[in-house]
């Protein structure tokens, strides 16, 4: 496959590790008047259109007056889930808070109860549609966690769902196992790690559902000891941690996060300059999600604060029913760029190249390189780069090549 006349070819790398930090982040570069050509579901070659020979190909395609990116990583996501939440929402506009409506047995012990009573055929129905939904906005690859099955079964069920999503679409999945997200009401906070522990992390592995671990460190969920022990018996079955660190308050979790040597710690709308110390040179991502500061009027994560002292930085979109139910990645750039003042380069490089690192997918996803898998998408014509976040809520993608084919009606 051969496209032409590509206004601007966007994130165009040499192969190497990338991941971006500090300063570095704000270089993002854009090959002027270029082609692209794909063989095998790979990226075979690119350069300027002047220097395009071969001109025949199995399918061509003409992005004049458009720019190509290479899909979006969306490192967070809880994109298994039974039902929306609309009247949480409204619960929140009238005043009630996130730990309200959570106390009260909503939240995510409102979205388990009804997971608990879908099949799992329903319920990959369901999040089926919004994995195409996430495709048409321009995601290739995508991190799934469980977390609203709270019971041995439920969460096998999500994860297996979870799965067959990475199967059965064109999408690259990763998944994480979050049983520790919230306690079910009728057991003890002991009870219940200890079947988190004992039951739930050996039955994932068995079934090698799992690439990592998460748990939900925050004040009224999970101490940061407790994340601590939780994420050293999933590591002990081959799960690497990610953690929802300083969310609500300062849990620690960041620093629990450090020490376990988690990929990433995510959310961290609750930062002090301790937090953000203890994350240099840690080989930890960190991980923004503006989609759950926005949702939630929370703080957002200090960006500028965290680059200035070198930090790397992602971006995701933590799509769930009751915290971010958007999964519009291109959205999710314009609200970091309006809430967290990056400028738009910084903020596609967190949510290519860096959520990539995140999910150990840099070899082969987050930029425009030869030898990585050709997941791209071309724009609608726009007039340049900067135009994705600027123009927030606009439809962004007009077309969607995933492995090297085209999504029809993407
Ligand atoms: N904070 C914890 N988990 C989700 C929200 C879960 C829910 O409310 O259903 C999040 O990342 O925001
Ligand atoms: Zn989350």
């Amino acid at each position: 496959m051969l496209i032409v006349n590509i206004k601007g070819l966007v994130q165009v790398r040499e192969p190497g590790n990338h991941v971006l930090a500090g300063d570095a982040m704000a270089t993002l570069p854009v090959l002027p008047d270029a082609y692209l050509a794909i063989k095998d579901g790979i990226i075979a070659d690119y350069g300027s259109m002047s220097s395009l020979l071969v001109r025949h190909a199995t399918q061509t395609l003409d992005a004049t007056g458009r720019f190509v990116f290479p899909s979006f990583v969306d490192s967070h996501t809880h994109l298994v889930f039974a039902a929306s939440r609309e009247e949480e929402f409204v619960m929140k506009i009238k005043g009630a808070t996130y730990a309200d409506i959570a106390a009260k047995g909503g939240g995510i012990l409102n979205s388990a109860r009804r997971l608990q009573q879908m099949t799992e055929d329903e319920l990959f129905e369901r999040t089926l549609t919004r994995a195409h939904e996430i495709v048409r906005t321009g995601t290739g690859a995508v991190e799934i966690k469980s977390g609203y099955g709270l019971t041995v079964r439920d969460e096998l069920k999500m994860l297996r769902v979870a799965r067959r999503i990475g199967r059965e679409t064109p999408l690259t999945v990763k998944t994480t196992f979050l049983g520790a997200h919230a306690v079910p009401k009728d057991t003890t906070q002991k009870e219940y790690i200890d079947l988190v522990i004992h039951d739930m992390i050996p039955a994932v592995a068995a079934e090698q559902l799992a690439d990592y671990i998460d748990v939900f460190c925050e004040q009224g969920f999970f101490t940061a000891e407790e994340t601590e022990r939780i994420v050293e018996a999933g590591k002990q079955h081959g799960m690497c941690p990610r953690i929802h660190a300083n969310q609500l308050h300062r849990s620690g979790g960041v620093q629990v996060g450090v020490k376990t040597k988690a990929v990433s710690v995510d959310h961290l709308e609750n930062m002090g300059d301790e937090e953000i110390e203890a994350l240099q040179n840690s080989g930890v991502m960190p991980t923004a999600l503006p989609g759950a500061a926005f949702f939630l009027n929370l703080p957002f994560p200090p960006a500028r604060q965290m680059l200035q002292a070198g930090l790397p930085l992602a971006i995701a979109s933590d799509y769930n029913p009751g915290s971010a139910p958007s999964g519009n990645m291109p959205l999710m750039i314009s609200l970091a760029c309006i809430k967290m003042k990056l400028t738009p380069e910084e903020a596609i490089n967190a949510a290519t190249l860096n959520t990539a690192a995140a999910l150990e997918l840099h070899t082969t996803h987050g930029s425009i390189t030869r030898g990585k898998v050709a997941n791209v998408f071309i724009t609608h014509p726009i007039p340049s780069v900067a135009h994705v976040p600027y123009a927030f809520g606009s439809p962004v993608v007009q077309d969607v090549i995933l492995n090297g084919k085209t999504i029809s009606n993407p």
